[in-house]
């Protein structure tokens, strides 16, 4: 008998009915898999469930036919050591029916039970695949898209879509024109030939949202511009948007490794953006091959003996599944003791006057008081979008730079602005990001500042603790006449900066997604978030509309698994 560890693993949350076995020893993965392949339209709940109704037992079958073909041991004793199984994200009907034949087979074979949650699946196969220590994971799929990374004992969510997911933005876009489902490939397929029009492209700090494009998408195969236009623009925009938050996310955490996961990975188009990105910044950049990006039960089986190793099964009472299960509600057992990510590393030292943001490349003169920021080209994108992007982002930066000043919130004061060269000269404020420098009192600061942009009719736009600066603010304001005010020490005072997402807008939810995105960066950056989140709606309440607020109560219900409806 060996003492190898061997896992089963089961995967059906929507499409892909599939069984594996993974053989901790060998790192050999064995998977078979039967796809539903709807007829017309998208994926029926019903239809899909009936798939895994039918092909479930058979795929597990022919897995535990592998597994004893390669069994050493007696026959008396079980050809794997458990069962690891989707609890969720995933279509109820489905994620049912694998749920019950995860139990059978493991009161069958007398193994233990491992609940498994799809989407840090599709993170840890990436993980597991590169042998990266922490990374930042993009999962692109078909119902969902975010970003990852492990921050004391969970992964947290640093951004994720505003409303589908991409795969599923995808696939109603191919739908519209008719063509049969999944479209992802095809799309990838038709844009060989196609040329960049202009379409939205929407990201709110780390979100993002894929409604405006779609729409605008399908208004354009409607009047007639040539599909391979369209699904040549679509990608790069929407592999556009992916790419710059995947690189917000390195630059916040100060991590220098990226894995990609999910169906839409498969796209070598979107694969190489990312490839690109990381390139250009130092960072290292990881997909997994094809069979571990689509979905599949070969990363079920890997994280479940990860799972398994950590002592972290479940009783069959507790194995109910979990439509709306969500990564960060993942105690990840597995990785304790291991070592957190740097956060708080800048990507420049001490002394040095460089600083590489997401977006630009940034020049310190503390001595003299004076910041260059120059948004270079990113190879990445299109150079349209790119000039586009650098350009208005520019202009509005300056504009609502100025704006917010003579609103009363604290901003450095701007010196010279090229739009076309995608440069600024701008006062430096402030002695450290906020992310070096988190309290209570400054982030209660910042709750404000942000309600009195928010009273003033626009938005930041991407307010995280590295776009905050902190402590003596720059040459008006002599200390003392801000700390009369008997607000905050002025230790506490903060600046913010970075307004080049920022727009005009009265909508509530504007407002509230502004709150959520500086919410999601307390989370990924602190310890203990907590405390820190309720300073930001203190400082918040004081000047601004508690409706917004509530609104952000909202926000964050939401992020829940939609399927393709
Ligand atoms: C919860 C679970 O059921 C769900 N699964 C899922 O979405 O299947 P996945 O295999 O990860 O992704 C399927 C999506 O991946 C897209 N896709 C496949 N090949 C593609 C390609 N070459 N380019 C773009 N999209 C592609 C398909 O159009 C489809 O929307 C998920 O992970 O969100
Ligand atoms: N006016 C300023 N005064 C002092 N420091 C500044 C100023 N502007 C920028 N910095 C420093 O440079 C860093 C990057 O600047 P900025 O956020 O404007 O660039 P970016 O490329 O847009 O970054 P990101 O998109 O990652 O937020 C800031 O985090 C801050 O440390
Ligand atoms: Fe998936």
């Amino acid at each position: 008998m060996t003492d190898t560890v061997r896992i089963l693993g089961i995967e059906g949350t929507a499409w892909a009915a599939s069984a594996a076995v993974f053989d901790a020893e060998t790192d050999d993965v064995f998977i078979e898999s039967d796809p539903y392949q709807p007829e017309s339209g998208g994926i029926h709940p019903r239809e899909a469930a009936e798939h895994m109704h039918d092909a479930i037992p058979r795929v597990v079958e022919r897995a535990l036919e592998h597994a004893r073909e390669t069994h050493s041991g007696p026959a008396t004793v079980p050809p794997v050591d458990a069962i690891a199984f989707s609890r969720g994200p995933g279509l109820g009907p489905c994620l049912r029916i694998v749920g019950t034949a995860a139990r059978a087979l493991s009161q069958a074979l007398e193994v233990p039970l491992i609940g498994v949650n799809h989407m840090v699946a599709h993170l840890e196969i990436g993980r597991h695949s590169s042998g990266f220590d922490s990374p930042v994971c993009l999962n692109a799929s078909g119902a969902n898209a975010h970003l990852l990374a492990y921050r004391n004992g969970r992964y947290r969510v640093l951004g994720e879509t505003m409303d589908t997911g991409v795969g599923n933005a995808i696939d109603k876009f191919t739908r519209h024109v008719g063509w049969s489902h999944p479209g992802g490939p095809k799309v990838e397929e038709a844009a060989r030939d196609g040329e960049y029009i202009d379409l939205p492209y929407v990201v709110k700090g780390m979100d993002f949202s894929f409604s405006g494009i779609m729409s605008a998408a399908k208004q354009a195969a409607d009047a007639g511009t040539p599909v391979e236009d369209i699904c040549y623009s679509l990608q790069e925009n929407v592999f556009g948007m992916l790419t710059e938050v995947s690189e917000r996310a390195l630059s916040l955490t100060g991590s220098d490794e990226l894995v990609l996961g999910g169906g839409v990975g498969q796209n070598a188009r979107l694969r190489e953006m990312l490839e690109e990105m990381c390139a250009q910044r130092g960072a290292e950049f990881h997909a997994p091959e094809p069979r571990f990006l689509r979905d599949n039960a070969g990363m079920i089986a890997v994280l479940g003996a990860k799972m398994y190793a950590a002592g972290d099964t479940i009783a069959l009472e507790d194995s109910r599944v979990d439509p709306d299960f969500r990564p960060d509600q993942v105690a990840v057992t597995w990785r304790s003791g291991e070592p957190e990510l740097a956060l708080g590393r800048g990507e420049a030292d001490e002394g040095e006057q460089r600083v590489r943001g997401a977006e630009a490349l940034v020049t310190l003169e503390p001595e003299v008081g004076r910041v260059t920021k120059h948004r270079e080209a990113k190879t990445y994108r299109h150079p349209d979008l790119d000039d586009r992007l650098r350009r208005e982002r520019t202009t509005l930066e300056a504009r609502l730079t100025s704006l917010a000043r003579r609103e009363g919130v604290p901003t450095p004061v701007l010196s010279d602005v090229d739009p076309l060269e995608a440069r600024l000269e701008l006062e430096y404020v402030g002695e450290r990001d906020l992310r070096d420098a988190l309290s209570p009192a400054s982030v209660r600061d910042v709750g404000r500042h942000l309600a009195r942009l928010h009273e003033s009719g626009f938005v930041h736009g991407d307010p995280t603790t590295r776009n905050v600066r902190v402590g003596r603010a720059g040459r008006d304001g002599s200390p003392d006449e801000r700390a009369a005010d008997g607000r905050e020490r002025d230790a506490d005072r903060t600046s913010l900066i970075d307004f080049g997402l920022g727009y005009h807008t009265d909508h509530i939810e504007d407002y509230a997604m502004d709150l959520h995105v500086f919410d999601q960066s307390l989370v990924g950056t602190a310890d203990d978030p907590e405390p820190l989140r309720e300073a930001v709606r203190e400082g918040y309440r004081a000047v601004g509309e508690e409706r917004v607020l509530e609104r952000l109560r909202d926000v964050e219900g939401r992020g829940r698994y939609q399927s393709d409806a």
